[in-house]
């Protein structure tokens, strides 16, 4: 099968994973999960009771809202690691939950769970999964207040969304706006809510913001909505299901087409704090996400031969359009010149293992027809120079070899050397190729060389410094913040970015998983495929080719040593001003 057809058949399933898993399971429920929920409540009120205030009258009127603001304080928000205060992004009254009480017991039962229900229902969340709703906040919105644009932290472990109820108060303005994949959700309950409660629930990761109360009061308590235990039950599904039967067929056509793509990607709608993804795995996944994974385990349980890791997907634009004022007046890439960006690097790394064994490779640079998504996708996201999401990296297990081998072929020359002459550390002075292998284990040494701490031996500074830097840069955070960068940023944001990846990449072969299985030959041709097939050395095309005939074909050590020289050569000496010199002297 041609390798689009693959993606483009492989794109549509994943994409459709959540009809087809509630239709296999035989769930009423056909829609598919939402980013937002909202709607009224009942009546039950929640008998606020304030210290030092007592008794709070619903809906508020002016004394009482001024009695309680009186004993709030401003609302930070969260910049990186740092809590703010700053009116200009929130001007928002909060209060602590240990200074308030809700004292009628019915209120929870009758209006948090029925709010907590229908987040489940809309956000997707399986039934059996048992979700918290924890306290976090009161707030309090006068005349005049808001909060920008943001999204909210994982407040606590396992923290998916923020669930907030609108308590009963009369005022105007306070819209709640919510975006998620370039979708917009204005909620506007203010004319429902002076006399009943009614709630809002949206993935945390999802851009909202309150927009100013134009008058009256806005009296809201906020919850974090929070998954408890194991996470989801793996999927129950039926056997015969054809989305799962499909998936099995394509692996099994990718599997066996060993000339095929290495890997594709298929990269989240939600946005992940990497500690969730790497202590919860599977069950931090949300919506639409978890489906598309889901369906991947099932097809791995029905026999499809499918390795599937959880990574990160950083995205690059390697260069923008001409410098300017953007429309805000500050100094950056104008939104005219926006259309001059271009996209650079795509790099994968960071795994936790779904299916199959670990990847014996700390990182992946994809090629955009390795995405399954398309341009579209991301242009959803905004204008940004940096981002990240997390993803799902999928191969087949026939793939293994070919992706450790791209990802570093210096140590698979080194591996066929050493399966080829055991116990031969060092060749004789004498031999043509051992200054080559001297200087391809020294470079293999150093590249392997990782200090207690998980800094680089050769770095310079370690890897706090660089968590520091992260932080100075805004760049903590989840796995989905389209980062911006103002120009002065930019130039060292690259500089620390590239370090920071080496050294997450040095730091990630401890966890590295077996070596894929080979014999030489297999290897020898994944070498040759990986250095001479490659866009890069294309003009080697013609000679690679009839040795990897030549090395399949006799199946012999012999031959792949051969090829090996020629390898060591080159690699040894990228430089090499004839490149057919280092075949002509390998080659007998
Ligand atoms: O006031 C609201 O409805 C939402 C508040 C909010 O976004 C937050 O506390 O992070
Ligand atoms: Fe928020």
């Amino acid at each position: 099968m041609a390798g689009s057809t693959l993606r483009r058949q492989l794109a549509e399933l994943l994409g459709g994973a959540e009809e087809a898993l509630a239709e296999a399971s035989g769930s009423k429920k056909k829609s598919p999960s939402d980013f937002c929920c909202a709607g009224p409540l009942s009546r039950t009120g929640p008998g606020l009771e304030v210290d030092g205030m007592g008794a709070v009258r619903l809906p508020l009127d002016a004394e009482h809202e001024a009695a309680l603001a009186a004993r709030m304080q401003p609302a930070p928000y969260g910049k990186g690691e740092q809590t703010l205060v700053d009116p200009a992004v929130r001007k928002t009254l909060q209060l602590d939950p240990s200074h308030f009480h809700l004292t009628n017991p019915r209120f929870q039962g009758q209006v948090v769970d029925e709010a907590l229900r229908r987040a489940k229902a809309t956000l997707g969340v399986d039934e059996d999964t048992e979700v918290e709703a924890q306290l976090y906040k009161l707030l309090l919105y006068r005349e005049g207040s808001f909060f920008k644009p943001h999204r909210d932290s994982e407040k606590a472990p396992g923290m998916f969304a923020t669930l907030a109820i609108q308590l009963p108060s009369r005022h105007t303005g306070g819209e709640l706006v919510v975006q998620h994949a370039g979708r917009s959700l204005t909620v506007d309950l203010a004319a429902r809510n002076a006399s009943a409660s009614c709630c809002a629930a949206f993935y945390a990761d999802c851009e909202h913001e309150v927009k100013p109360v134009t008058s009256g009061a806005r009296l809201v308590l906020v919850y974090n909505l929070v998954h408890k235990g194991a996470g989801p039950a793996p999927p129950k599904l039926a056997e015969g299901s054809p989305a799962v039967a499909k998936l099995v067929q394509l692996a099994h056509g990718w599997g066996a087409d060993s000339t095929g793509l290495m890997r594709l990607c298929w990269v989240f709608d939600h946005s992940y704090s990497e500690e969730s993804l790497r202590e919860r795995g599977m069950a931090a996944l949300k919506g639409r996400d978890r489906a598309a994974a889901q369906l991947r385990l099932a097809a791995c349980q029905a026999g499809a031969e499918l390795d599937a890791s959880l990574a990160l997907v950083t995205r690059i634009c390697s260069e923008a359009g001409e410098m300017g004022e953007d429309e805000f007046g500050e100094f950056g890439f104008g939104s005219g010149a926006q259309k001059g960006f271009n996209w650079g690097e795509i790099r994968a790394n960071k795994w936790s293992v779904l299916a199959g064994p670990a990847p014996a490779f700390s990182s992946v640079q994809l090629a955009p027809g390795e995405l399954l998504q398309g341009e579209d996708f991301w242009e959803g996201m905004g204008q940004t120079r940096w981002y990240r999401r997390a993803g799902l990296l999928l191969y087949p297990a026939s793939q293994r070899l070919a992706n450790a081998v791209a990802y570093e072929p210096t140590r698979a020359v080194l591996r066929l050397f050493d399966m080829l002459n055991p116990g031969v550390a060092e060749l004789p002075s004498d031999d043509p190729v051992a200054s080559a292998l001297a200087a391809l284990r020294k470079r293999q040494r150093a590249l392997e060389r990782v200090q207690p701490g998980g800094a680089a031996a050769s770095g310079g500074d370690s890897a706090q410094d660089v968590d520091q830097e992260d932080e100075e840069l805004g760049l903590f955070g989840m796995f989905g913040d389209a980062e911006g960068y103002s120009s002065g940023d930019y130039e060292m944001g690259m500089q620390v970015r590239m370090e920071k990846q080496e050294r997450e990449d040095r730091e990630a072969r401890r966890h590295w998983g077996p070596e894929p299985e080979a014999t030489p030959v297999q290897l020898a041709q994944e070498v040759v495929k990986h250095l001479f097939l490659s866009n890069r050395l294309s003009y080697y095309r013609e000679e690679a080719q009839l040795m990897l005939q030549l090395a399949a074909q006799l199946g012999h050590a012999g031959v792949a040593s051969v090829l090996l020289q020629a390898v060591l050569h080159k690699l040894a000496r990228p430089s090499l001003p004839e490149p057919h010199a280092a075949l002509a002297c390998a080659w007998p």
